[in-house]
């Protein structure tokens, strides 16, 4: 199957590390992830193994001077956005590579992920003690994201009988900025099960798990190469880390449950394209709580379709006369008297026309005077009563901006998840960077089972490539409040929503 185009652009990706001559792991499976995943591979290679399916009959490392030659010929005409380090089983080659990175890191601004390699999952042992000391004092302050199993995250932190916690806090202060420390190994970690697997995402301020169902497979060979270029992959395509970390959990997922056999040992993975599928995506565990995630929330009867978004009670009143079906209340000036008037007089208005009215923030008030649903932002999540609103019937849509928010917000299993913001906007100062027309693809095709909402700098020139995306409704401010002729504005919006829909029944 070919793989969905995933953006206009092939990021350049590194991998530096080794052949592996049976083709499941290594270079090889580095090679075909990235490509899989949209982005341009290129290779350092590090050591040449003789290996198949069973075990590793040898290797022999490339000279010194060819290892840096590959480095540098690559720098001057393809630099990376980001770079994976795999195995390198040799000491002098990792002092070449850390020295280089010193020196070309920050000018290139390159992400780096590191998979640890110190042996293959067929038992042969790739290092020295010397090894670990240049991971340790040269390569880790250079490494963005570390993804060690769990008997490597004991060797490189040199904390044998120390909890995983501790590990990986030892890795952190040696200088590498994000462990994902991978729970693949049933035995040491009390995060794992027979029935799940949990990978720990951490770093100095911030950390979650994410955990997914065992898959019964026994052709996982090269499963570690894998995780680690998907995420570099996804890092190359700038998403953020822990974006990254889910989408390269979600790509192994997938290539796992198509894995197959090669010889007479563990096969291999299947490359497929960008995982797209919820079933592939990992549960995220935050320290949240505060959040009840059983509740069930009243669904949303027909599609959203065009769904305004305004500030006041005065263009509710102005855009009634051209039969709005959904519209959002989003006061953010005014003395709680005052927005409690307006929340009542658009309540009772709504009824009158028989519109679908979502407040935006209040959600005390539009249980109170009894709102077709509340909208929230994920800051809203831990201090609204989710459990009030599921209760009084109201409908809940959910403010996302990454894949994090998203699988966050599915999570609750609210009525509808807006994603945003897709272009930039004027209406509201964003932390976040436009998420664009390819991620808003992927995040609509991983909400199939749910409704969902584009938001962010939509007009009336972007509005077809949206619905494109397969969103179930297209939000709106300034396409209409900031134009000259709203009501020409919203009619005309309105009538190509309705136009998309109507098709696609
Ligand atoms: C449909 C829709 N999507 C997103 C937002 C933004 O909500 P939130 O994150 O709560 O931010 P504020 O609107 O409070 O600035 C929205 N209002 N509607
Ligand atoms: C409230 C909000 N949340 C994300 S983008 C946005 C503003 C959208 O306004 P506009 O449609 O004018 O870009």
């Amino acid at each position: 199957m070919m793989p969905e185009p995933v953006s206009e652009t092939k990021p350049i990706v590194w991998t530096i590390a080794s052949s592996d001559s049976g083709g499941g792991a290594g270079i090889q499976a580095d090679l075909h992830t990235f490509n899989a995943l949209g982005c341009h591979g290129c290779s350092v290679i590090a050591a040449v193994t003789a290996q198949n399916s069973t075990e590793v009959v040898g290797y022999e490392t490339i000279s010194p001077a060819l290892f840096i030659t590959q480095l540098n010929c690559l720098i001057q005409d393809m630099p990376p956005a980001a770079v994976k380090i795999g195995l390198i089983p040799d000491a002098e080659l990792l002092t070449q590579l850390a020295n280089w990175l010193a020196q070309h890191k920050a000018q290139h601004q390159f992400v780096v992920i590191a998979d640890p390699v110190l042996s293959s999952s067929t038992g042969y042992n790739f290092v020295r003690q010397s090894t670990l000391q240049i991971w340790r004092q040269q390569l880790l302050p250079l490494v963005d994201l570390l993804t060690p199993n769990i008997p490597e995250l004991a060797l490189l932190s040199n904390l044998p009988h120390q909890n995983n916690d501790a590990q990986a806090q030892q890795l952190l202060q040696l200088g590498c900025q994000a462990i994902l420390v991978k729970g693949g190994h049933l035995d040491a970690s009390d995060n794992n099960t027979a029935d799940s697997v949990t990978d720990v995402l951490i770093t100095a301020d911030n950390r979650f798990r994410l955990k997914q169902p065992r898959l019964d497979v026994t052709h996982n060979h090269g499963t570690g190469c894998v995780l680690s270029s998907a995420i570099t992959a996804a890092c190359a395509h700038g998403y953020a880390l822990a974006d990254s970390a889910i989408i390269g959990r979600a790509y192994l997922q997938q290539a796992l449950s198509f894995s197959y056999a090669t010889g007479k040992g563990a096969g291999s993975l299947q490359h497929h394209g960008w995982p797209v599928s919820p079933d592939f995506f990992p549960q995220l565990q935050h320290n949240d709580a505060a959040i009840d995630y059983n509740l069930c929330f009243a669904g949303i009867t027909a599609p959203i379709g065009f769904y305004p978004v305004i500030d006041s009670v005065q263009w509710l009143k102005r855009l009634l006369p051209l039969e709005p079906d959904v519209i959002q209340l989003r006061i953010k000036q005014g003395t709680a008297e005052d927005i409690e008037q307006q929340i009542s007089e658009a309540v009772l208005l709504s009824r009158d026309y028989k519109l679908r009215l979502f407040i935006n923030d209040h959600w005390q008030l539009a249980i109170k005077y009894g709102a077709y649903g509340v909208h929230l932002g994920q800051e809203d999540l831990t201090t609204a009563d989710l459990a009030a609103i599921a209760s009084a019937g109201l409908r809940l849509g959910i403010s996302t901006h990454s894949y994090t928010e998203l699988l966050r917000a599915r999570q609750i299993r609210p009525s509808y998840i807006a994603l945003g913001h897709i272009f930039a906007t004027q209406t509201k100062q964003m932390p976040s960077q436009p998420q664009g027309i390819a991620r808003l693809k992927r995040y609509a095709a991983l909400c199939s089972d749910v409704a969902t909402v584009a938001i962010g700098g939509i007009n009336a020139e972007r509005i077809d490539a949206v619905l494109a995306c397969g969103v179930s409704g297209v939000a709106v401010v300034s396409a209409i409040t900031a134009q000259q002729q709203p009501e020409q504005a919203f009619s005309q919006l309105k009538q190509r929503v309705e136009q998309h829909y109507a098709h696609q029944v």
